[in-house]
């Protein structure tokens, strides 16, 4: 049995982040940044005949290059000195050991517990979590395996092929974008569909193509409380009753339930014997490789949903075992804080050459900016710097003739990762025999040689521009980006990738000094979405007694009379 303890490395107890600005690691950087802002890539290259063999990094089976970032070997090596400065050994290894790192919510922080292997054990406040865990992927396995067989089937007896995962926020975005990415593996005619919004638009598209008789639901929620989940909930509920001929106890076939809150998902009306669970040390961003990815587990099946866990492991592996300086989440963490703290980027643009992972950009918004974006420290001072990259992106080559342009030659700084594989998941030929799939990976690589090269005047002349063009042609290049391959988009290497992106949050929130695990600015907003509700409603915001601002009562009060209500 292999036993998780902190013994990987010589760690003392974990203390909060340390503020970075003000540190000599810190001001040894600023004073090296004259050097890496003077410097363009061109001549970094020029410099450096060995850059593209050091500055890459092979974690599983991820081959990331970043030598097209705007950094040299030493500001890697004081990129990586700041992440130790900042406590980065010990507040990884605080999280792995299941310390209560989310201090706001006094919890500990272990999605990386949710992919170590059975014969492993991690024992937490005085229970084995991993023991936890391999109970409910059992029962996730043993459930998917029955639908999946048509052993578990609908209450008028036919075959559930379509399950429609009801879920918002970390309870959507994971295993939606997973499904579609995975969608090559999806083996026994299961479809799935994702319902989020609470735009009522969003169930009733779905549920206009779905046959009650053959759809499973999965209420996705860790609190169980959300107002966007609940109400669709009750929605597909009846829809189900009513499109089975009022057969209620027709829920307990077609109604299972994901969720930390039994209580709550009792009260629903969904036997718990029907429910998934999980725990409160999981963060709904950082779930999908809990029972909130049984969407996925019935679509590509229990032993290639271990793979995808498998894959997510590996990475936790090199960010446990690799230096620093040699350690994938860290380099590409540090890189972001570079490029947005001192290089002037205000944003990072994820662009994955695979229509496959065109979720992917929504995933890692919610992933990295709801943990990020943040602006005091753990002890509640307020933060010194930016923090929180904003994230973007669509697939390539799509995005190439939308907001290409403005990568290229606007005035803004976006660094890039791009991401892309090897082999396809499918792949045609053109007419002439070729392969889309190289046609496509040509295009990967050409955008980044372009966005860190560029081209000058001097070239665009010499091509014999008519002098008043070369201006509006000269690409400026000196545009960072990392560029990640892998031989094939497989569960496993999903896995990898969410992981990488995983860490760098964990990095990123270390070197700022705050808690990227809580979501507190999302709360207000909910409550005020319920104290307008009867206004709107009601009697409207012009009411005597109503105290909402003049903005939002005219828009109430105009929402209202477009609604017939005045
Ligand atoms: O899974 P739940 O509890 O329904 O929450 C959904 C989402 O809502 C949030 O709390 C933000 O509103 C996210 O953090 C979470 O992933």
């Amino acid at each position: 049995m292999v036993t998780h303890t902190p013994d990987r490395q010589d760690v003392s107890p974990p203390r909060a982040p340390r503020p970075m600005r003000g540190t000599p690691q810190w001001a040894a950087l600023e004073s090296h940044m004259p050097a890496l802002r003077e410097r363009t890539l061109r001549e970094l290259f020029a410099a450096e005949p060995d850059r593209a063999a050091t500055m890459r990094i092979s974690a599983g089976e991820l081959y990331i290059d970043y030598a097209k970032q705007r950094v040299d070997a030493t500001g890697l090596t004081l990129l990586s000195a700041i992440a130790d400065a900042a406590g980065i050994i010990e507040r990884r290894e605080a999280m792995f050991r299941g310390e209560r790192i989310n201090t706001t919510e006094d919890r500990a922080v272990l999605h990386t517990a949710l992919r170590l292997p059975r014969s492993a054990s991690l024992i937490v406040e005085g229970a084995d979590v991993v023991a936890e865990v391999h109970e409910v992927l059992d029962r996730m396995g043993r459930f998917t395996d029955r639908v999946r067989a048509g052993e578990h089937r609908g209450a008028t007896g036919e075959r559930l092929t379509t399950v429609v995962n009801i879920g918002i926020g970390g309870s959507d975005l994971g295993p939606a974008m997973a499904s579609e990415a995975l969608r090559h593996y999806s083996d026994a005619g299961i479809s799935a569909r994702f319902v989020s919004n609470v735009d009522p638009a969003d169930l009733t598209a779905v549920l206009a193509t779905l046959d009650p008789a053959r759809t499973l639901f999965i209420i996705a929620s860790k609190t169980f409380s959300t107002l966007e989940t609940l109400s669709n909930a009750e929605v597909a509920r009846r829809w189900l009753v009513d499109g089975l001929g009022g057969d209620e106890s027709a829920v307990a076939r077609h109604f299972v339930a994901v969720s930390t809150n039994a209580g709550r998902v009792a009260e629903f009306g969904i036997d718990t014997a029907n429910m998934f669970g999980f725990w409160d040390w999981v963060g709904g961003r950082y779930s999908v490789g809990s029972a909130i990815g049984l969407s996925l587990m019935l679509r590509i099946g229990r032993q290639r949903f271990g793979e995808f866990l498998h894959g997510m492991r590996l990475i936790d592996e090199h960010f446990r075992d690799a230096p620093l300086d040699r350690n994938a989440p860290v380099v590409l963490g540090m890189l972001g804080v570079l490029n947005s703290e001192l290089l002037g980027a205000q944003s990072r643009v994820v662009l994955p050459y695979s229509n496959d992972l065109a979720r992917f950009p929504a995933y890692l918004q919610q992933l990295t900016m709801e943990s990020n974006g943040k602006s005091v420290r753990l002890d509640g001072s307020a933060v010194d710097g930016s923090t929180g990259e904003i994230y973007w992106g669509e697939p390539g080559t799509n995005g190439q003739h939308a907001f290409y342009q403005l990568l290229h030659q606007g005035t803004r700084l976006v660094p890039a990762d791009f991401i892309g594989f090897a082999e396809p998941t499918d792949d045609l030929l053109t007419a002439d025999g070729s392969s889309m799939h190289d046609l496509l990976m040509a295009n990967f690589l050409a955008q980044s040689q372009v966005l860190a090269l560029g081209r000058t005047a001097e070239e665009i002349a010499a091509e014999g521009t008519e002098p008043g063009l070369v201006p509006h042609k000269v690409m400026p290049g000196n545009r960072p980006s990392t560029t990640i391959l892998a031989p094939r988009l497989t569960p496993s290497v999903l896995g990898q990738l969410i992981a990488l992106y995983e860490h760098q949050v964990l990095v990123q929130g270390t070197v700022w000094g705050i808690n990227p695990f809580d979501q507190w600015g999302v709360e207000l907003g909910k409550t005020q979405a319920k104290e307008l509700l009867p206004l709107i409603t009601g009697p409207g915001a012009s009411a005597p007694g109503s105290d909402v601002d003049g903005s939002t009562a005219a828009l109430i009060d105009r929402y209202r009379s477009w609604r017939g209500r005045s």
